[in-house]
This record gives structure tokens, C-alpha cells and sequence, in this order.
């Protein structure tokens, strides 16, 4: 045997940043993920020597101390790349640096019609997420093999606006066209960032270029738009319509990828009861279908 590939570190690190720099509050609620790895680990899977292994509760403890002096802990991918420089920086046998951030929403609240200095509620599970993996280079080089974003469980609905026809109808179809249909989905998408190579004293400020707080805002903005506005012939279509909406929209984006179960809401047939309509342009008394769901996927690339 040999080993084939190799990290570890310590995962979901839970932590709360709040900023009090003013009066009203803010927070950055994380849950991370620091994985190390390179050649000089071999030997603490193969000869049970340790002598290398930095302990994963020193890199838990790293996470705090990072967040407490760090100024872009509101910026997933900049938080993400001080973590790994500073794993790269500070051990110089590490040789890649895997960083996965989540970050967990918390909405201001709203009292007696003004938003509140310090008080939040969790308006939904969906997450901002990123993944960076850094590698040291060749004289001094950072590598960013992969950095890309994502948001997760973005859960929508619109109850019109989308049909589904014109397919396949065969002895296994039974499912019936409809030209108005519920559309609804738990979103899971995904950018990939363009990061050339850079020197090790460049890699802070060339990522500090990309404006990735206003790409989130935007890929969720085109994601919800799209969604909404699309007279939809399948999920398909529209989630094409999606991705390349945002990569015609930012030059840093490689490839835009979504995740779309097809959460169904079927209309309950009622017609044993006194002849009542409810199917087609009747249809207003569904039943949700948590599974089975459809699932469609793509990925959208830059030429
Ligand atoms: O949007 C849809 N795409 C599909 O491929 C599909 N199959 N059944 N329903 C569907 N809806």
C-alpha cells in the first residue's frame, strides 16, 4: 500500500465575531474548516511520528486569534485567505492550506418599524459558503488551486410562471404536460474564481481586489430575479439562464454551477368529490412531495 492523498485538521469550528465599533452591533457567525497537508505528514500516517503534526486544536485556537485582530472577517474569501497564508507563513513544511467556510445568517431586527442596534433572528438556514485551497508554489509562489463561493438552501417558490411540456411521452410516462405549474426549489449554487499564481507578499492584496461581498449579493440577486421573472419551461432552462447571467456579469468568474431539486407541489385531483375541479387552470389545492424530487444540475463555463 501507499498513501495516496492526505489532509487533516480541525472542522466545524464555531464563531461568532460581533463588531462593536459603533452602537449597532453586528455579527459574523462562522462555522470553519482548516485542513492541512503536504509531505512532511506522510510520516504521521505511516511511521506514527507526530513531529511535524501541528495539533488540530492549536489550528482550532488559530481561528480565534485570527478572527480577533482580522478586518475582513465579513469577507468569507478574505478571511479564508488569511487563514491559509497564515498556516503557509508560519509552518514552513505545510504545503497546502484547505479553508472551508460557512457563515450563518442573522437578520437585524425590525422593532416598532427601525432596525434594532443589536438583536437578530435567524431568517433561514440558508448559508454563504466558500472553499480555498492555497498551495505554496515554487520560490515563494501562493498557488490558489481552487477558491469558489456558494450559497446553500436557498428554498424558493413562485405558485406561476412555470410549465413543463412537450416532453418525452412513452409506456413509462404517465406524468401529465402543464402549462402552469408551482416552481419551487432549494438552491445550492456555486462560483469558481479565476486566481492566477502570486507572490507570497501579493497574495493578501491581489484577493483583496476581487469584490466578492457585492458577487454574493449579485449571483443571489440574479439567482432570485431569474427565478421569479422567467416564464419557465423547465428547470432547466431557467437555471441556465441563471448561471450565465453571472459570469456575463463578473470577469473573475470561471464557471457558475447550480443544484436544483425540483421540489414538487402536485394538485390534488378532488373530483370524487361531487365532481369538484382542481387539476390544470383549476388547481389551487396542491400536495408538497418532499421526495421523490427531480434533480437537475449543470455547469456553466466561460468560452
Ligand atoms: O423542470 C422540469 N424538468 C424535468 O426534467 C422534469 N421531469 N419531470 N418534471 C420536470 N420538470
Amino acid at each position: 500500500v501507499f498513501l495516496d492523498k492526505q489532509e487533516y485538521g480541525k472542522d466545524k469550528v464555531r464563531l461568532l465575531k460581533v463588531h462593536k465599533d459603533t452602537k449597532v452591533h453586528r455579527v459574523d457567525d462562522l462555522t470553519i474548516r482548516c485542513l492541512l497537508s503536504g509531505s512532511a505528514f506522510t510520516t504521521s500516517y505511516t511511521e506514527a511520528s507526530n513531529k511535524r503534526v501541528v495539533a488540530t486544536d492549536s489550528i482550532k485556537n488559530t481561528c480565534y486569534v485570527l478572527a480577533k485582530s482580522s478586518k475582513v472577517v465579513d469577507t468569507l474569501e478574505l478571511f479564508a485567505g488569511e487563514l491559509a497564508n497564515h498556516f503557509l507563513n508560519t509552518y514552513d513544511w505545510v504545503e497546502g492550506a484547505h479553508v472551508t467556510i460557512i457563515r450563518h445568517r442573522w437578520a437585524r431586527m425590525i422593532i416598532d418599524g427601525k432596525p434594532h442596534n443589536h438583536s437578530f433572528w435567524r431568517d433561514g438556514e440558508e448559508t454563504r459558503q466558500t472553499d480555498l485551497f492555497v498551495k505554496r508554489g515554487p520560490n515563494g509562489l501562493r498557488t490558489v488551486v481552487a477558491l469558489k463561493s456558494a450559497i446553500a438552501g436557498l428554498l424558493v417558490l413562485k405558485t406561476t410562471g412555470s410549465s413543463f411540456e412537450d416532453f418525452v411521452r412513452d409506456e413509462y410516462t404517465t406524468l401529465a404536460e402543464t402549462k402552469d405549474r408551482i416552481l419551487s426549489t432549494c438552491v445550492d449554487a456555486t462560483w469558481e474564481f479565476h486566481v492566477p499564481a502570486v507572490k507570497t507578499e501579493h497574495f493578501a492584496s491581489h484577493l483583496a481586489q476581487i469584490p466578492f461581498n457585492n458577487i454574493y449579493d449579485s449571483v443571489r440577486d440574479v439567482t432570485c430575479k431569474t427565478f421569479a421573472e422567467d416564464e419557465s419551461a423547465s428547470v432547466q432552462a431557467t437555471l441556465y439562464k441563471m448561471a450565465t447571467q453571472s459570469i456575463q456579469n463578473w470577469k473573475w468568474l470561471d464557471r457558475v454551477s447550480y443544484a436544483l431539486p425540483n421540489k414538487h407541489f402536485f394538485a390534488v385531483d378532488l373530483s370524487y368529490f361531487r365532481g369538484t375541479k382542481n387539476l390544470q387552470e383549476h388547481a389551487d389545492v396542491y400536495q408538497p412531495l418532499a421526495d421523490p424530487s427531480g434533480l437537475i444540475t449543470a455547469t456553466v463555463a466561460r468560452a
